[in-house]
């Protein structure tokens, strides 16, 4: 099958280079020297010490590239996706499509596509990139796929010949309800690792840290619809299996970019308002968040 991947960071390289070996992929750069990278020398995956290289085909986004895909997998950044679609009209002609965005900004841009089937997908791994061609795959969790759109058995082919032990995937039915439960794990994990500068594990070891993930948790799910009961133990789970990662939102400030804190307490506080629930503890990450990213220009 003929994938191609937009985005080539931590969670698209990781993709990359488990869809490959069983599959036709091209991944999409922005960047000319990592086209050339990925293309001359291969992607190097990092587990557990062990280092796999493998083969793959690197492009430039370009519109006309993308339309003969089999299925393109969007791993952007939240506030990548309003340029990605004004610009690249043609990802419309992709037969499938799938987002893996953290957060629930993306959601409102799916019904104006026009592909055939559109799936969302939750990541639960960690991943860290260490250079524009080699990945580490820092904990082994699991992807969660849902339709969005449409029933396409594409995916589902592909998924067959891609999961592993150490890529696993789960099919969820209610694509709403599976964006609800990681926009939980994110809100609570992300911003706090990222106001305390710690590994997602420390959160869990340091009791202090520990007390403040529980409020923000309860604070959390008081305005999102979660029928869910096991959630806080889902999110210690996700927490334990990618103890040593720094959070991608942690990673944001520190390498100065943008964070994705706008798709996922801005989205919180949001709810918050529309129900006329107070959220001091929401609110005072959201912001806190918002000024280390004003900081770092
Ligand atoms: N990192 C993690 O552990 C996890 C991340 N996620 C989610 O996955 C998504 C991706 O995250 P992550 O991989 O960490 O993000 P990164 O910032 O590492 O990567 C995003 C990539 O998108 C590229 N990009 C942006 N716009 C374009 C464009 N127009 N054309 C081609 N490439 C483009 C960037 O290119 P450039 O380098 O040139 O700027 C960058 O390489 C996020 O929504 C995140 O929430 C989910 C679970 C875990
Ligand atoms: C799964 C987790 C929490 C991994 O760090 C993540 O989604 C992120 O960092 O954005």
């Amino acid at each position: 099958m003929k994938v191609g991947i937009i985005g080539a960071g931590a969670i698209g390289l990781l993709f990359a280079s488990y869809i490959a070996p069983t599959n036709n992929v091209t991944i999409y750069t922005r960047k000319l020297d990592q086209r050339e990278r990925l293309n001359n020398e291969g992607l190097l995956l990092i587990r557990n010490g062990h280092k796999f290289n493998i083969k793959v085909s690197a492009e430039i986004l370009q519109n006309q590239s993308i339309e003969q895909l089999d299925l393109l997998i969007i791993a952007v950044k939240q506030y990548h996706l309003p340029d990605l679609i004004v610009q690249f009209p043609s990802i419309n002609q992709a037969k499938s499509i799938l987002f893996i965005q953290n957060g629930m900004g993306h959601i409102h841009y799916l019904d104006k596509l026009d592909n055939d089937s559109i799936h969302v997908g939750v990541v639960e791994h960690g991943s860290m990139l260490l250079s524009s061609h080699a990945v580490e795959h820092t904990g082994i969790g699991r992807t969660k796929i849902s339709p969005f759109k449409g029933c396409s058995s594409i995916v589902s082919d592909i998924i067959t010949t891609v999961e592993s032990e150490n890529f696993p995937f789960i099919f969820e039915e209610d694509w709403s309800q599976m964006l609800t439960e990681k926009l939980v794990i994110n809100s609570v994990i992300n911003p706090l690792t990222s106001v305390y500068r710690v590994t997602n594990g420390e959160l869990l070891r340091n009791n202090f840290f520990f007390e403040t993930m529980k409020v923000l948790f309860n604070e959390v799910i008081s305005v999102l619809p979660c029928k869910n009961r096991e959630l806080w133990d889902r999110v210690v789970e996700v927490c334990d299996k990618t103890s040593i990662n720094r959070s991608s939102m942690l990673k944001d400030l520190e390498e100065g970019r943008l964070t994705e804190i706008d798709a996922i307490l801005g989205y919180v506080l949001e709810i918050g308002k529309r129900k006329e629930i107070d959220l001091p503890i929401t609110n005072f990450l959201y912001h806190s968040i918002k000024g280390l990213e004003k900081r770092r220009g």
